[in-house]
């Protein structure tokens, strides 16, 4: 596909894009890990520590990647990854993923930290919605966000359970940028030194009626310039525990899914507990340095619970040979956070779906070559990582 002058060949080209257009601490926002690092190191070498065992003269002329997730077809097994403040990436950034995901055919997860509601995402992007939560201290507060998120048709509530203290993101304290948003001078001028970013997206924010703010923040938690109030009632709740799980199983009639689990006694936990879904994930490297890896957790996770959860996993994606990783490990879909980003950054809706062709042909090709026409063919052609 052809975005500007240049094709995009791969993920990494898109990262590369991206990494010149958008102000310095906002992609490094996307891009980092946390304190020194390491679980990103580790993220891609546990990945890269799988490998594949191939089955040969097999008929893979009429290859097809569709799946099945909680019962419905798909044509890829993608989901695109709840990602906060998407919007400040490209103009309107969170309904432009949302239609690459709904031409995709994928569904599109919600963050609690969007900075554009679902409702208007479910307007105007009729892509299939999933909501992920962030449990705010009080619970009234965050059960209404719920029921937002239901009336405005979210097939999924996605519970992020691995974010339970701030994480310690030092480069965002010397960039400037980070969550909560907070405007600092530091900040001005790299958005100033980034002019193709700062016409299309800051100033035409500006032009429309101002920079937006998270979206789903109750009102009379803004200020008169429409920025969100940090009160104690909507922080993230660090006591958040199993006893939220059993709220959240009565208060949501659809597919319940917990992301961030990384141990197969929780997972088996949430089995008891009535939840649908997990994300096998470390959160993408964001949160706790030195976490063990969704690559080396799933093939256990699998073997616990998946004959009664379906298990999706995520993290370091950034090849459909990843994907087909994961699948071959045993799980039923795979989110994608940074790799979306960088289509979007350069492209809007066409550039993150873009991103999401690459997957698709070089899922494909992955496919072909390990004598798997079918996505449930992948499985038995992986060799997991050795921890
Ligand atoms: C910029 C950014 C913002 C994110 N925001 C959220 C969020 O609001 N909620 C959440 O559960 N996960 C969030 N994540 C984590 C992703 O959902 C996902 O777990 C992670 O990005 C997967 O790793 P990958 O980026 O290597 O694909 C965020 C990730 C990124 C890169
Ligand atoms: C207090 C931590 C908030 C993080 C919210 C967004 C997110 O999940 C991320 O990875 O960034």
């Amino acid at each position: 596909m052809r975005l500007g002058a240049h094709s995009i060949l791969n993920v990494a080209e898109a990262r590369d894009r991206a990494r010149s257009r958008l102000p310095r601490g906002l992609f490094e926002y996307i891009e980092r890990g946390t304190e020194d690092e390491v679980g990103l190191i580790e993220a891609k070498r546990s990945l890269d520590s799988v490998t594949f065992n191939p089955r040969v003269l097999v008929d893979i002329s009429n290859r097809d990647a569709t799946t099945s997730i909680f019962g419905t077809r798909q044509p890829l097994p993608l989901v695109v990854a709840p990602t906060a403040i998407a919007g400040l990436i490209w103009y309107d950034g969170e309904v432009e993923l949302a239609k690459a995901a709904a031409a995709a055919g994928i569904p599109f997860c919600v963050s609690t930290q969007s900075i554009t509601s679902v409702e208007r995402i479910a307007e105007e992007s009729r892509a299939r919605l999933w909501f992920q939560l962030y449990v705010w201290r009080n619970r009234d507060r965050a059960i209404q966000l719920v029921k937002r998120a239901e009336r405005a048709g979210a097939e999924a509530l996605v519970l992020t359970v691995d974010t339970a203290v701030a994480p310690n993101r030092e480069y965002n304290i010397r960039n400037g940028f980070g969550i909560p948003i907070k405007p600092s001078l530091r900040a001005g001028l790299d958005c100033v030194a980034h002019p193709r970013w700062f016409v299309t997206v800051f100033a035409k924010y500006l032009r429309n009626g101002g920079v937006p703010t998270y979206a789903h923040y109750p009102d009379e938690f803004r200020t008169a310039l429409g920025r969100v109030a940090v009160a104690d009632e909507i922080s993230l709740a660090q006591d958040v525990s199993w006893e939220d799980v059993r709220t959240l199983r009565s208060a949501w009639k659809g597919q319940l899914i917990l992301k961030g689990v990384l141990r197969a006694d929780d997972a088996v936990r949430a089995a008891e507990l009535g939840v649908d879904g997990i994300v096998v994930s470390n959160h993408g490297a964001r949160n706790l340095d030195g976490a063990a890896t969704p690559a080396t957790c799933l093939p256990e996770i699998v073997d616990r619970v998946g004959h009664r959860l379906t298990v999706l996993a995520d993290g370091g994606v950034r090849r459909g040979s990843h994907v087909a990783k994961y699948i071959g490990m045993g799980a039923q879909g795979v989110l994608l956070g940074r790799s979306v980003l960088y289509g979007l950054a350069i492209g809007g809706a066409e550039g993150a779906g873009a991103v999401l062709d690459i997957f698709r042909r070089e899922l494909l090709t992955t496919m072909g070559f390990l004598g798997a026409p079918s996505i449930p063919d992948i499985v038995g052609t992986v060799v997991p990582a050795r921890g």
